[in-house]
């Protein structure tokens, strides 16, 4: 029997934030979303985030940590300026979010434009996604990845699908129109569930071959059309290993920006203690295994694992905290000590 969805934790904005400024600030975000002349008056006075060729870019500070560095309009004008190219350019930014002090923040890939220069005028360098994910903290993380995955969708949606003509975007970004067929785009993520199943006791991980070796992780598999999302992990859990799922608890959710945006929506799953037989199916999976809590706990200590002469890691390891699968892992490990 499946159980009704259950919020496991209460995430801190739900809980820290004043509901009056939280509702003002969206409204003020909706509004610059939505009406040309507000957003292109909020990008004057915004944060600016680059991007070279959907790298973001970071600075190392004084206090040796990594920080996505803000620039204001006027700032990244001057630098296309410098650079011989026309400052009228920094109208292609795309809002991502707004400050708790209302300023519009947006992301503005820099394109073709020489990376070393701008490297140079901005005093920071262009990380890879993945790299940057690791370096930076709290929301940064996730506001760089939203920033990405907007310019990304932006930058492969310029033709409608249907008429093959150019569609425009509005001035926030958030969303594109083909005028001759009257279609609108707006910027799409694919719904994936993502469930750490358990016995009772032990809890299932997997990896597909093109994990880093020693890595597992929770399975996940993307949501066909029309499915819901307990359908979907249903399946996924029978198709990739060949159990029956019989109890869901949701956890919580997270975009996902590799390779490319997933809408992660993060479940526990137990399954019958005597029917915990795994059959992998190998095209999906390299390996899915049982882990005890005292191997889980070990992994979840490995901030960094220990590599072979090859760099390969030598340990088994879980993904990192910013993935959600870390997590559920690790509410998981909670939990068993509770029942201890
Ligand atoms: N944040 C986290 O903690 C974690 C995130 N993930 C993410 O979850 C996602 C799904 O996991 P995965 O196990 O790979 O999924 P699946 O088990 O569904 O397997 C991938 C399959 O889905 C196909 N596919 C790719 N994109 C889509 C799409 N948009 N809609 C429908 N089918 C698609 C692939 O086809 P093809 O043959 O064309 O590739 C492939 O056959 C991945 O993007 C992964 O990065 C996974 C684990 C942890
Ligand atoms: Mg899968």
């Amino acid at each position: 029997m499946l159980q009704p969805l259950r919020i496991l934790f209460r995430p801190k904005w739900m809980v820290s934030r004043s509901s009056a400024s939280y509702v003002s600030r969206m409204r003020y975000l909706n509004k610059i979303k939505e009406e040309d002349e507000a957003c292109r008056a909020a990008l004057q006075s915004g944060n600016i985030f680059l991007y070279h060729k959907l790298a973001p870019l970071l600075r190392w500070t004084d206090s040796g940590i990594y920080q996505l560095p803000a620039l204001q309009t006027k700032d990244v004008e001057e630098i296309l300026e410098k650079l011989g190219e026309d400052k009228e350019m920094v109208k292609e930014s795309i809002l991502i979010n707004c400050t708790e002090q209302n300023e519009a923040q947006f992301s503005f890939d820099v394109g073709a434009i020489e990376q070393a220069a701008v490297e140079e005028l901005c005093r920071g360098t262009f990380v890879d996604l993945r790299k940057a994910f690791f370096l930076l903290r709290g929301s940064e993380a996730p506001l760089v990845a939203r920033g990405q995955a907007l310019l990304r969708w932006h930058q492969t949606n310029g033709f409608c699908s249907s008429t093959g003509q150019p569609t425009q975007r509005n001035q926030s970004g958030s969303q594109r129109v083909c005028h001759s067929s009257g279609i609108t785009y707006y910027p799409k993520m694919s719904p994936v569930v993502i469930v750490l199943v358990s016995d009772g006791k032990r809890c299932l991980l997997g990896r597909q071959s093109t994990f880093p070796r020693g890595m597992y992780s929770a399975l996940a598999g993307f949501c066909d059309i029309g499915e819901t999302m307990e359908e979907a992990l249903r399946r996924e859990i029978a198709e990739e290993v060949g159990l029956e799922v019989e109890s869901i608890q949701y956890s919580g959710s997270q975009h996902w920006p590799f390779p490319q945006s997933s809408f992660m929506v993060a479940c526990h799953a137990t399954v019958n203690p005597n029917e915990t037989q795994v059959s992998v199916d190998k095209v999906e999976l390299e390996d899915a295994r049982w882990f005890s809590l005292e191997e889980v706990q070990e992994a979840l200590t490995i901030k960094a694992p220990p590599r072979n002469n090859k760099g390969e890691p030598t340990v088994f390891w879980v993904p990192p905290s910013y993935a959600i699968a870390n997590r559920l892992i690790q509410e998981w490990a909670n939990l068993q000590h509770l029942k201890s």
